[in-house]
């Protein structure tokens, strides 16, 4: 049967790359994609763990170790009906090079509905490159999001309504920053902290952030939720040690405590963690047969970012890998482009807002000031009703520093 007039779909006739901040640009503290990349005396860069903790040097700030240098990575793409759809991710020049001299080719001629045949394309022709995670993920995973921005564009349809329609009518978030206590009083359902010490603190590491807390438990009451983000930093040892001291504290869950290569770290501080404490990761994972291996190793909470891990396209596969173990899929804080997703998710009950307002004292969009009309939750909540824009519901602040360092 021919299809009607109405769904014969253009194709997409050009694929750009601009960039903004990072290590190239001459302007810094913009935040945007590379939502790291922000000003002085920011929540979001004072003495966090990382794994540079153990260098003196490097322990009070995760930009001097160079967290920002990549910048924001923005890719357009152009059909030829004229319709434009865009995303943004952290890749910054990096990434520009790569859509312009590699994944153009698999994106330029097809149609606008090809976006897993362009995803399967770009994710084997990069294998030899891109060691499965990292940068060229985070750019595959913008070349992504910005295919199905266009196809929403295209079709007049809110992405989540492609990828088959909302399972509830809003998503409810907890916040990620310096003050739950704030959070709470914002509406959100939890707040999660940095961890600020780590395994060359010792047990007087263990005490501080524990200390931080019990103060932050005195503030909120018993059953707003409390979690550590532990960003890599940590060994079995100190993450069991810190685990077990949270455990009187109501500690909701411990997230990332080792880089993501370390699958048998996380399989065996789920068997010495306190039974009801969740353990969570995967932000910095970026493909699905690494979320496999974590998902086998126990992990809870799998926390893919869809601008990291491969896009909505790999999003909704790892959601199902977590299906099938009965886990959890909550993205890292990726702002419209998971709401889009996980509001199609039967097992993501609820999603994360990162607070990128420099004290964490009031809700600023995530990506500000790169996206026009991005969401943000009002009490905690967006409702699927606020999603209802076609493709992410965005569009690009052109006023924005943007630069295309190359072209094809
Ligand atoms: C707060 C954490 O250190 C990171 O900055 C944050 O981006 C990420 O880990 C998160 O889970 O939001
Ligand atoms: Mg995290």
């Amino acid at each position: 049967m021919a299809l009607a007039p109405s769904l014969k779909l253009p194709t997409i006739t050009h694929i750009r790359a601009y960039s903004m901040g990072g290590a190239a640009a001459k302007v810094h503290g913009q935040g945007g994609g590379d939502y790291h990349d922000q000003g002085k005396d920011h929540w979001i860069d004072d003495h966090i763990a990382t794994p540079m903790s153990k260098y003196d040097e490097y322990k009070q700030s995760r930009q001097s170790f160079g967290i920002n240098v990549l910048g924001t990575l923005i890719v357009e793409v152009e059909a030829s009906d004229g319709t434009t759809g865009f995303a943004i991710s952290t890749a910054g020049t990096v990434g520009c090079f790569i859509v312009e001299h590699h994944l153009s080719r698999f994106v330029e001629g097809k149609r606008v509905d090809q976006i897993k045949l362009i995803h399967d394309q770009m994710l084997n022709a990069t294998q030899y490159y891109s060691g499965g995670g990292g940068v060229v993920i985070n750019t595959i995973s913008c070349v992504d999001l910005a295919l199905w921005d266009l196809y929403g564009k295209v079709v007049k349809l809110p992405v989540y309504k492609l990828l088959g329609g909302a399972v509830r009518d809003e998503i409810h978030f907890y916040a990620t920053g310096a003050r739950p206590d704030l959070a709470q009083k914002m509406g959100f359902i939890g707040g999660k902290m940095p961890t600020h010490w780590g395994p060359a603190d010792g047990d007087e590491g263990i005490a501080k952030d524990i200390a931080t807390l019990k103060e932050m438990r005195e503030r909120v009451g018993d059953n707003f939720w409390l979690m550590f983000d532990c960003w890599m930093s940590q060994d079995v040892n100190y993450a069991t040690k810190l685990a077990h001291a949270a455990a009187p504290y109501k500690l909701k869950w411990l997230e990332e405590c080792f880089p993501p290569q370390q699958i048998e770290s996380y399989r065996e501080l789920k068997k010495n963690m306190p039974k009801g404490m969740l353990m969570t990761t995967g932000e910095h994972t970026g493909t699905l047969e690494g979320f496999k291996e974590l998902s086998e190793a126990g992990v809870d909470i799998l926390q893919p970012d869809v601008g990291w891990c491969g896009g909505v396209t790999s999003l909704c596969e790892i959601a199902a890998v977590a299906k099938s173990r009965g886990q959890l899929v909550v993205p890292h804080g990726s702002s419209v482009y998971s709401h889009h997703a996980v509001i199609t998710f039967t097992n993501t009950p609820f999603s994360e807002m990162l607070m990128t307002s420099p004290h964490a004292d009031y809700v600023r969009p995530q990506f500000d000031p790169v996206l026009i009309d991005e969401p943000v939750p009002h009490d905690g909540i967006i409702t699927a009703e606020e999603l209802d824009k076609p493709g992410f519901g965005v569009e690009l602040n052109r006023e924005c520093p943007l630069e295309r360092p190359f072209e094809h």
